[in-house]
This record gives C-alpha cells, sequence and structure tokens, in this order.
C-alpha cells in the first residue's frame, strides 16, 4: 500500500470548523428566553453577555461577551443543504479518491447536533446528502463498490445500529496497524442507491439509545457513527482507491449535573464525558503537535483513530444554542471547537497498488514454504522415532497443517478477546446494578418516612439537583429503577452464559491444539500466547470479583450501621421502661442483655462484632443506672417523673422509631445469633444470670488511667496502674482494664494462698459476689474467655456485653 498527501492548499492541513446556531424554539419565543448569539458574515460569531441580555443591570458591568472566527458559521436561517455544501461536500472527492475523512457534530443537548447529521424526513441532514453526493460524483463508474455500517457507542459499548438485535449486538473494536481499526462482526450493506443508505440510517436511527433529558425530550444518550467505505480502481495507476468517511453525531457535551438526570442517566452522562474528554484530549494533543495522542482512553476516540487529524481530513461542525440560558455550554462548545481549529493534518491517500498485493502474496508463499520445508523435517523426524498412525498421517498434509494453525491461533486470540469484552462489559452492568440498587433503596426509604410522616434521613450520597418532588414522583422513580434494574439482571444473565459459552468454546480450542498445530516450537509459541491472553483476562476476572467483595462489605457495612441504631433504640426503649415501670412489675422485666459501649474502637476483622457496641451510646452509658433495681427504687420521686417526661417528649417528637423497637431482642438480632451458634460466652451472657445477693456498694473512687466502665459502674475501683513489659504496651482495649487487675500485686498477711490474696484484694470481689461466683477462676470457667472468640480470632476490642442484675 502506498501513500501520498493531499496536497490541494491550507484547508487540508488543518481540521475545518464550523458553527452552525439553530434558532429559538417557539416555547422559548413564548418565554423570556433572549437570543444571544450573533453571526456575521458566516465566519464571526458574537456571544452576548446574558447579564446584559437580560437586563441584569447588575452585572452589564462584568461584561462575558465573547467573539470567535470559524471558517464557517451559520445562523439560524441557514438550511441544512447550505451546511451540507460547505462542509461535508467538499470532502465526498476526497474519500473518492482514496483518502479518509471526517465530519463530527459536537454541541451540548438540544444545539442541533442529530438535525445536522442524520435530520429529518423533510430535512435531510448531512449523511443522506453525502451518501446522495457520492453516488451522483461516481454515477458513471462501475468500479465503485459503497460499503456502510452504523454503530453507536453508548456506556463505552459499540453496538450495531445495522443489525436487527441491535441493543444486542455488541461489537469488539480491532485495531490493525495497517488497516486502522475495524469492527468485527458489524453488519455491513453493500449499498447500491441512496434509498438503501437511507433505510439503513433511519432503521438504525430509531434503534439509537435515546432518552428525554431536561434539555431535549428525545436526547441521544450514545455517540453514533456511521462509517462509508469505498473502493473503486484508480483509472491511472490501476490500483484500488479505499476512502473511509465516518460521520459523527456525538451525544450532547453538556455537563451531566446540568440535565437533571440520576441513576443510569447520571452514569451515561458520565460515560458521555468521559468520551468527550478523552476526545478533547485528543483534539488538544494534535493541535499541540504531541507526539502522544491518547486515542485508546475511550472507545470513542479508539474507533474514531484514523478519523481525527493525523492521515485524515477533518471537518467538525460545532452546534449551539441562542437561548442565554444555554450561555456556559454555548461558550464551552465554542472554545472546544476554537481549539480544534489548530490541529494539524496531513490527510494520505490509500491506494493499493496490484504490485502490493503481488509482492504481499510473494511474502506468504515464501513464508509457507518454509514453514512447510520445516514442518515436513518435522514429520520425517517424528515418523521415525515415532511411527504416525495411518490416519494421522492422512491428514498430514503440510497446506492443511499450516492453514490449521493459523486458523486455531485466529480463533483463541478472538475467543480470549471477545472474553475479556464480555467481562468488562458485565463489570459494568454489575456496577449500574449496584447503584441502582443503592438508589432503589434511598428511594424506598424516602416513600416510607413520607407515608409514616417521619423526617426523612439524609442520604448518603449527594442529592441530584432533580429529585422527586412529591410522593406519586418517588414511587414512579421507584418503578422506573425497578424496570431498568430488570433490564440490566436480564443482560447481566445474557452476558454471563455468552461468557460461558466463550469459556466452553476456549476449554474446546485448547484441546484441538496438538491435533491442528503440530510444529512443536509454534505450539509452544501459541501456548505462551494464549497463556498471556488468559492471565490477561484472569486479572480483570479478579479486579471484578475484587470489586463484587468490596461492595458487599460496604453493604455489610451499612447493615451493621442499621443494626447499631436497632439496638440503641432498644436500649433506649428498656430504660425508659424500667423507669417507668412500678416497683411490683420489675419481676416481669426480666433479664435483658444491654450492651456495654465502653469500648468501641474497631479493630479485628469480624465487622459484626462492632455492631455490638452501639457508638452513639457511648456518651449516655455512664450515665445509666445499672446498680440492682431494689436500689435503685430510692430514687426521688422527682427523677421519676422526669424519666416519664422524657419519655413522653420523645414519644410526641416522634423520636422514637417504633417500627424499629419491633425488632426484638438483641439475642435475636443477626450477628448475635452467628456467635451463639458458635458458643462461649454470648451465649452465657444472654442467658439469666443469678440472683444478686444485696452488696454495700463502696463509692468510686478517684479515676486514674482506663477505666473499665462496667465495673466502675458498679462501684469497682479500677487497679492502680502498673509498668508494663514491652510487649504488652498495647493489648486488646477492651481487656486493658482485665489485664491490669491481674495484675495484682502478690498476696498480703494471714491469707492461704498467693492467689487467694490476690483475689480477697482484688477489685473485682463485690462484682463476683454479685453475681454469686466464688472467684475469678470460676468466673473465667463460666465466662470461658480464654477460649472466647476474641481471643480465638484476635478479634480484641468489640463492645461487650452486660447483664443488667435484677
Ligand atoms: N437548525 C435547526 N432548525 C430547525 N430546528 C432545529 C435546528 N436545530 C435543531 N432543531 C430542533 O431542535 C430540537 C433538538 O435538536 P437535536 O435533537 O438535533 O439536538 P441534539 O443536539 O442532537 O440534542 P441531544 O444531544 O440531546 O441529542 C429538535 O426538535 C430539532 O428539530
Amino acid at each position: 500500500m502506498s501513500s501520498s498527501t493531499l496536497g490541494d492548499g491550507e484547508d487540508s492541513s488543518r481540521i475545518r470548523v464550523a458553527v452552525r446556531c439553530r434558532p429559538l424554539f417557539a416555547t422559548e419565543k413564548n418565554s423570556d428566553v433572549v437570543d444571544i448569539c450573533r453571526i456575521l458574515d458566516e465566519h464571526l460569531v458574537i456571544l452576548l453577555d446574558p447579564g446584559a441580555a437580560s437586563n441584569d443591570y447588575l452585572r452589564q458591568e462584568k461584561s462575558k461577551e465573547k467573539r470567535f472566527a470559524f471558517d464557517q458559521a451559520f445562523d439560524a436561517q441557514t438550511d441544512s443543504q447550505r451546511v451540507f455544501e460547505a462542509t461535508a461536500q467538499p470532502l465526498i472527492g476526497s474519500v473518492l479518491q482514496g483518502f479518509n475523512c471526517s465530519v463530527f457534530a459536537y454541541g451540548s443537548t438540544g444545539a442541533g447536533k442529530t438535525f445536522t447529521m442524520i435530520g429529518t424526513d423533510t430535512e435531510p441532514g448531512i449523511m443522506s446528502r453525502t451518501v446522495d453526493g457520492i453516488f451522483q460524483h461516481a454515477a458513471s463508474d462501475g468500479s465503485l463498490s459503497v460499503t456502510c455500517c452504523f454503530v453507536e457507542v453508548y456506556n463505552e459499548v459499540l453496538r450495531d445500529l445495522g443489525s436487527r438485535d441491535g441493543r444486542e449486538g455488541m461489537l469488539d473494536l480491532r485495531e490493525d496497524p495497517v488497516t486502522g481499526p475495524s469492527l468485527t462482526g458489524v453488519t455491513e450493506i453493500q449499498a447500491k442507491s441512496v434509498e438503501q443508505v437511507m433505510e439503513l440510517l433511519q432503521e438504525g436511527n430509531k434503534r439509537r439509545t435515546t432518552e428525554p433529558t431536561a434539555m431535549n425530550v428525545t436526547s441521544s444518550r450514545s455517540h453514533a457513527v456511521f462509517q462509508v467505505r469505498l473502493e473503486r480502481r484508480d483509472p491511472r495507476s490501476e490500483g484500488v482507491m479505499i476512502g473511509k468517511l465516518s460521520m459523527i453525531d456525538l451525544a450532547g457535551s453538556e455537563r451531566a449535573s446540568q440535565t437533571n438526570n440520576s441513576g443510569l442517566r447520571f452514569l451515561e452522562g458520565a460515560n458521555i464525558n468521559r468520551s468527550l474528554l478523552a476526545l478533547g484530549n485528543c483534539i488538544n494533543a494534535l493541535a499541540s503537535g504531541s507526539s502522544f495522542v491518547p486515542f485508546r482512553d475511550s472507545k470513542l476516540t479508539r474507533l474514531l483513530k484514523d478519523s481525527l487529524g493525523g492521515s485524515c481530513r477533518t471537518v467538525m461542525i460545532a452546534n449551539i444554542s441562542p437561548n442565554h440560558l444555554s450561555y456556559e455550554d454555548t461558550l464551552n462548545t465554542l472554545k472546544y471547537a476554537n481549539r480544534a481549529k489548530n490541529i494539524r493534518v496531513s490527510a494520505l491517500q490509500q491506494l493499493v497498488q496490484p504490485d502490493d498485493h503481488v509482492r504481499q502474496y510473494e511474502h506468504a508463499i515464501s513464508d509457507l514454504r518454509q514453514e512447510a520445508a520445516l514442518l515436513k523435517a518435522k514429520l520425517v523426524r517424528r515418523a521415525a522415532t515415532n511411527p504416525m498412525p495411518e490416519s494421522e498421517a492422512e491428514a498430514g498434509d503440510e497446506a492443511c497443517l499450516k492453514e490449521a494453525s493459523e486458523n486455531w491461533k485466529v480463533e483463541i486470540i478472538r475467543n480470549l478477546e471477545s472474553r475479556s469484552s464480555l467481562q468488562r462489559s458485565l463489570m459494568e452492568v454489575e456496577k449500574a446494578l449496584s447503584q441502582w440498587k443503592a438508589e432503589l433503596q434511598e428511594a424506598k426509604e424516602v416513600i416510607t418516612c413520607w407515608k409514616e410522616r417521619r423526617p426523612v434521613a439524609t442520604p448518603s450520597r449527594p442529592r441530584r439537583s432533580a429529585e422527586p418532588r412529591t410522593l406519586d414522583e418517588w414511587q414512579d422513580l421507584v418503578s422506573q429503577i425497578e424496570e431498568n434494574m430488570a433490564e440490566n439482571a436480564a443482560t447481566r444473565r445474557s452476558l454471563a452464559q455468552r461468557l460461558q459459552q466463550n469459556k466452553e468454546a476456549g476449554k474446546e480450542l485448547q484441546e484441538q491444539l496438538p491435533r491442528r498445530v503440530l510444529n512443536e516450537d509454534l505450539r509452544a509459541f501459541l501456548e505462551l500466547i494464549q497463556r498471556v491472553k488468559v492471565l490477561e483476562y484472569e486479572r480483570l476476572e479478579l479486579d471484578h470479583f475484587w470489586e463484587i467483595h468490596r461492595r458487599q462489605l460496604v453493604d455489610r457495612d451499612d447493615e451493621i450501621a442499621m443494626l447499631r441504631e436497632q439496638l440503641r433504640l432498644r436500649n433506649r426503649h428498656l430504660r425508659a421502661l424500667h423507669a417507668q415501670l412500678p416497683e411490683e412489675h420489675h419481676d416481669q422485666l426480666g433479664d435483658r442483655a444491654l450492651l456495654d459501649t465502653s469500648d468501641t474502637t474497631e479493630h479485628g476483622p469480624l465487622r459484626v462484632m462492632q455492631a455490638w457496641a452501639p457508638a452513639k451510646e457511648a456518651e449516655d452509658f455512664d450515665n445509666w443506672d445499672t446498680r440492682p433495681l431494689r436500689q435503685r427504687e430510692r430514687r426521688s420521686s422527682d427523677d421519676k417523673s422526669k424519666d416519664s417526661a422524657e419519655l413522653q417528649d420523645c414519644i410526641s417528637a416522634n423520636v422514637i422509631d417504633w417500627r424499629a423497637l419491633e425488632v426484638p431482642l438483641a439475642s435475636q438480632i443477626k450477628g448475635l445469633a452467628v456467635l451463639q451458634e458458635e458458643g462461649g460466652e454470648v451465649a452465657r451472657l444472654l442467658l439469666p444470670q443469678p440472683p444478686a445477693p444485696p452488696i454495700a456498694i463502696p463509692p468510686p473512687t478517684q479515676k486514674r488511667g482506663r477505666q473499665f466502665t462496667g465495673l466502675a459502674a458498679h462501684g469497682v475501683a479500677p487497679a492502680p496502674p502498673v509498668p508494663m513489659r514491652r510487649h504488652e504496651r498495647s493489648p486488646p482495649r477492651a481487656y486493658a482494664s482485665e489485664v491490669a487487675l491481674r495484675r495484682d500485686p502478690g498476696p498480703g498477711p494471714g491469707l492461704n494462698s498467693a492467689r487467694e490474696a490476690r483475689e480477697a484484694r482484688s477489685p473485682l470481689n463485690p462484682l463476683l459476689r454479685a453475681y454469686g461466683l466464688r472467684d475469678q477462676r470460676q468466673m473465667d470457667r463460666v465466662g470461658n474467655r480464654r477460649s472466647s472468640p476474641w481471643r480465638r480470632g484476635g478479634m480484641g476490642k468489640a463492645g461487650k456485653i452486660m447483664v443488667a442484675p435484677r
């Protein structure tokens, strides 16, 4: 293939940029919208200051008026035929001569891109006019072959708009260093007439992903790319000239937040912006003459690699709206277009000479000869050492072998590439699904709050600018999300199925390798390639699983936070009941497991443990009256009426979440149930405890060092601080005070053993007596502390469960 530079003047050396301003809609004219766009002399665009235009006297000083000059500028009155003549028509001759050309429409939503590129039945756009022009141009040229395809890039996935199952028909993009990017499996039509192409455009456009946005009721959410490939014989050189014309209707360039979208629409917006950002970066790199152009940053730029700058003639049409409310978007579009003017191009003609073909065949034949000689030699050697079975020897035709190995290589690479692409799509769908799930939960929560007339909790994610405002709107949103989730789930199922089929096909190919590739070196090489591809794929798969796992952890954290809240409410309710209940009914209350929150610092891997320690309770806990009830009854009647008044306040202020209180006891909460099954002290602590003998509680002594809140609440003084050895400096915090207690100094006078002496003096003693336990050992045995899950798992500082003694 040979190349020559297009040399028809200055125009060919840089991107041509045209601006088209649409007229104001009737609705806009009827409202207070002001036209802030002026086009002068088909070249100059003046964007007036919207403040000045809207008679905002405060803003008139800071004029925002901007002026830009472009190759062409069309005002609202210019029709599509004129736009076509000034932009795409001059490219037709170049494509017929074997140059790559492209026309793309850029602009924010509702600015008129689709109108310009595809048009309407009465006002056809550039795509159909160009095809018409091509056929007119080469009507007499019998050698012309026109092939068209129509695809969209939606959410970073390429879809075939030409196939009947357009939405399902995802495409793979291949890059060939010689022929450039190509789409495998795309529906291509060999166009014989303009009508045929028009049909493809119309049908494809219907299949395109469109959604109403706040700016445009039929907003295109994807980038539509229409490619026309022309092949014709060069009458002078007898070579074949291959030209490609790409016409692109880009999705809206507005910021995702401006379209008032949420959920999948917001995700779309983010992906659209990603592609456009990548396109902008490529334009910047091409404009600055950088040696590296980041084409690989998005599917769109990868697809347009050979249609942007470089070896291509490009026309950009920037569509703008004259509406003063769209000032920012219009300005951004004009700045973007202005930058694109600087891209220098040097188009290359793709002329395939008949000689080139001959040379290529010669190379291929000589390669094949070498390969055949090698294989022959191998076969001879093998036959000598290990005679082949009859059937295999028959199949050992060299050409067949060569072909088989080549085919195998192509098939396995295709299989692995499509596996990676399926996996990536699956990840995208999973991600979208999990976002939907979170949104659905939040919307349902809002609806419940609304129905129960409770205040709506602050959302975990930032509010969208267009949250539903009525209950009906919220319910509509829920059904819409559910519909989308069902759609996504179906896509996920189909992707998973295709992935499975792909893996099975890959396995089969793997098994065929020894039969299809007899050349050992080649086999080893192919195995290596395959291994690399498989590893790449496995890494992708691992990323995927990691992502799923991470999301599960986030969900679990949410669940834990919810359990904490339930526990907090339940504890508060129990305390309120204690305070409310007359003395004679105290026995009915039974033992309740209350949660000690003295130490809630996270430690250890078992996240559920954290649910035991309701963090919000921490500040209240020191004020709890954890003395036996009969002692507490001696409180003044003032205290009781205060408690009762507080409870009434809570109820009337609707602070208590009665729904949450329906969750009965801590023992029935998921995290605890799991641990109960494991046995250990949780179960023990939830069992009714022996009645406590009346004890005299000494007043709390002066607090020093770390406090063991549970003991302090019983009037037990903390142990005196004992210097720790180095390796003991950081014991798990929940046990810090316990460890300190056990480090009590030796026996005192008149006691039987050192241990008894230690226990007698231990400030733990009143607590042991309160629970009818003989000594520390018995406590250890009952509590089985040494084998408790905290010890074994090294989980340390989960919140502690305490039993409120009667
Ligand atoms: N030059 C024009 N003359 C008359 N009507 C126009 C013109 N440009 C756009 N319109 C009308 O404006 C509306 C929005 O245009 P269009 O759908 O082409 O916008 P868009 O830029 O493609 O938006 P999106 O990015 O959201 O798809 C359409 O109803 C279209 O018919």
